[in-house]
């Protein structure tokens, strides 16, 4: 698979690569104490936040571009831990719509679905990025009142792959008029199917009863794979459009998109029975691992675009994150999950099997579980910085992105270790 480009456009000089430490500048330029930077302020990512040679590096010393997620068993949480955990949590989910979904090929060759969410506690347009063909939105493949198939299609409530000219968003109905016999849909899948159909608002749309009970609308995510990779990601529009290099958000988004589009395991199947045959089905499709970024538009850690460029200023004053945060009089960390445990659920990866979540972020660990533990993580993958992984070579560098880093792991408490 070739290498997931830069957050920044292939046409700027490029971000992922060791970055220039001033050489060429005189200290006097910028700092009025006339000190050398390294002196008064050493690299606060030392060795010992470093390993020197990672599991991420090649024999040869290079920087691994096939390497596989390494993950760490999560804890179930202790009674008293999850008392914690409620008391933070809000009381109740909120309430999501999946609005429209679309297909997008990317510039690496994978395609993703992007699913676009509507709730009922703010007004912005929180994002799923679903690779893989595993994944589906309850609401978004539910009926809607009045609406035609043409509607389900531009809304991306199809199944398959559109083209010129379809004219339903099922594949089964259009086997059905070719004469093509369609697969028995699975007993699981009815079963959620019947579940579902009470809550839904609307009858279905068709005549044909038939229409619902197509098997290719079961989003089972197959077994075999594990629990699928999840990573929640709050939006940074300095780090991920306009280049920044305070922090490695827009590297770590590339890193979650690359794990997600990994080649899934070598497929399992037991034909012969009624549900080995639609696994085979499903498996023989996957052209990756899969996984969802739950996308929230909680800018500068919740605290929107304009008070971050405020923290940023205040950063160059000499000022740490978090004591950035709290001069504006804003909370260190202003986000909450309650969204990404809904849209998880929506998704259909809730319950016993968990989730497997991409974060160094020990409190999005609790506090995605939600109130109930409607999501379950099982497994960590550590998201490890490109320049500790490739041991310098690339990846966002520089005394600024040093100092986001340090601070999110003496201050926030963030776990780095693989
Ligand atoms: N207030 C503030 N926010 C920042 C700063 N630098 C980056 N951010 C925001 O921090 C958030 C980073 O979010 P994530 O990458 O999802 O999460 P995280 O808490 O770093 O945890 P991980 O899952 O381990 O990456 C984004 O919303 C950024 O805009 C900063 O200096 N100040």
């Amino acid at each position: 698979m070739p290498d997931y480009p830069a957050h920044a456009s292939p046409a700027f000089a490029p971000i992922a690569s060791p970055r220039p430490r001033y050489s060429d500048r005189a200290v006097s330029d910028f700092k009025l104490s006339h000190d050398d930077d390294a002196a008064v302020h050493p690299p606060l990512i030392s060795p010992t936040f470093t390993p020197p040679q990672t599991p991420f590096h090649n024999e040869d010393g290079g920087p691994r571009h096939d390497r596989q997620p390494h993950s760490i068993p999560v804890a179930s949480p202790t009674h008293s831990e999850a008392e914690h955990q409620h008391a933070k949590a809000l009381p109740r989910l909120p309430e999501v719509r999946c609005e429209v979904r679309a297909r997008i090929p990317t510039t690496t060759g994978t395609e993703m679905f992007l699913h676009l969410y509507h709730n009922n506690i703010d007004e912005k347009e929180h994002l799923a990025i679903v690779f893989g063909p595993n994944i589906r939105s309850r609401s978004l493949d539910a009926p809607r009142r009045g609406e035609t198939e043409r509607d389900r299609m531009i809304r991306g409530a199809y199944v398959g792959t559109l083209y010129p000219g379809r004219t339903s968003s099922r594949v089964h109905q259009i086997r059905a008029e070719s004469g093509v016999a369609s697969p028995r849909p699975s007993a699981s899948y009815l079963s959620r199917i019947e579940g579902s159909s009470q809550q839904q608002q609307t009858p279905p749309t068709s005549s044909n009863s038939s229409e619902t009970e197509d098997p290719e609308i079961d989003s089972s995510y197959p077994s075999e794979l594990g629990p699928p990779m999840v990573r929640i990601h709050s939006e940074c529009y300095t780090g991920e459009t306009v280049w920044s290099a305070r922090c490695d958000c827009g590297e770590q988004l590339d890193e979650a998109a690359r794990l997600m589009s990994l080649p899934a395991p070598t497929p399992v199947s037991t034909p012969g029975s009624e549900i080995g045959e639609h696994q085979a089905i499903s498996t023989e499709r996957l052209p990756s691992c899969g996984g969802v970024i739950i996308y929230l538009r909680q800018e500068g850690r919740g605290i929107g675009l304009k008070e971050k460029l405020k923290a940023y200023n205040l950063q160059d004053l000499g000022h740490d994150t978090m004591e950035a945060n709290l001069i504006l009089r804003h909370p260190g960390d202003a986000r909450s999950y309650g969204l990404a445990t809904a849209m998880l659920l929506d998704l259909d990866l809730g319950g016993e099997r968990g989730i497997k979540l991409l974060t160094n972020n020990p409190e999005k660990v609790r506090a995605v579980e939600g109130p109930n533990r409607e999501i379950r993580v099982v497994e960590r993958v550590p998201m490890i910085p490109l320049a500790w992984s490739s041991g310098g070579k690339e990846g966002v560098m520089g005394p600024e992105v040093e100092k986001y880093i340090s601070t999110k792991i003496e201050k926030f408490k963030h776990m780095f270790s693989p």
